[in-house]
């Protein structure tokens, strides 16, 4: 049977490094897997990514931009996947709004929950992957690795908020969600993940 994981986590908590693990882990299996990304995913979604990442503007406008680029994601990927059987993996979906433009920025979360509504009232993941880490960490890791962008350049207190927001999340919907404390060795990380998809088989 079909299912749909998501990725999460603050920049630099190690989201990026364990997606193509898990694709292979599940590819082993013999399983059609769709692998894609917010915001992105579909030829528009794209546009509207670079747009968002680059981009000053106003908070609601980066709202109901994600969710946009969300809706084109569902309509043209993530449902027609999931209807002919495969699996999908997403690195981010609506929980990185709840965290960046709700905890982050300060956008009231009952705009997001409508948003929520609209764009996805019957679709959730069957399972959420939360790569956690201390700020400092994570920051570090950043610093090592890239050129930053409009997220990635925000301070501490940004960060520590759109962390506690995710953590909120993941305490609300225990069912779909699985805290990885990512300060582990990233080969003690995938030990985890396995034995976490192994449930899913
Ligand atoms: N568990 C880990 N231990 C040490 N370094 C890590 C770990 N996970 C990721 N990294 C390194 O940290 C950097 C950021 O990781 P990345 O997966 O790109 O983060 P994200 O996608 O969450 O922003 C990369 O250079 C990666 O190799
Ligand atoms: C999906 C989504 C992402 N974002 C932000 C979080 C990230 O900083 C940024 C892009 O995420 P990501 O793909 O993790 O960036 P990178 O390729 O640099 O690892 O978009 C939001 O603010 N709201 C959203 O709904």
């Amino acid at each position: 049977m079909s299912k749909f994981i998501t990725f999460e986590g603050i920049d630099g908590a190690g989201k990026s490094t364990h997606i193509a693990f898990v694709a292979d882990y599940i590819q082993q299996r013999g399983i059609e897997l769709v692998s894609s990304r917010e915001p992105g995913g579909t030829p528009l979604g794209e546009k509207l990514r670079e747009i968002v990442l680059h981009e000053k503007m106003h908070l609601e406008t980066e709202a109901l931009l994600v969710f946009a680029s969300r809706r084109e994601h569902i309509a043209e990927v993530i449902e027609p996947a999931l209807a002919r059987g495969a699996w999908v993996i997403s690195d981010r979906f609506t929980d990185s709004s709840f965290a960046y433009q709700g905890g982050g920025r300060g956008l009231d979360r009952a705009k997001l929950e409508a948003l929520e509504q609209w764009v996805h009232a019957d679709l959730q993941p069957d399972l959420t992957l939360l790569f956690d880490v201390p700020l400092d960490v994570a920051r570090a890791r950043l610093d090592a690795t890239r050129e930053l962008d409009k997220f990635e350049q925000e301070k501490a207190d940004f960060f520590a908020a759109t962390r506690n927001e995710y953590l909120r999340r993941a305490a609300q919907f225990p069912q779909r969600f699985r805290v990885i404390d990512s300060t582990q060795s990233i080969a003690a990380i995938q030990l985890q993940i396995a034995s976490i998809l192994d449930a899913c088989f």
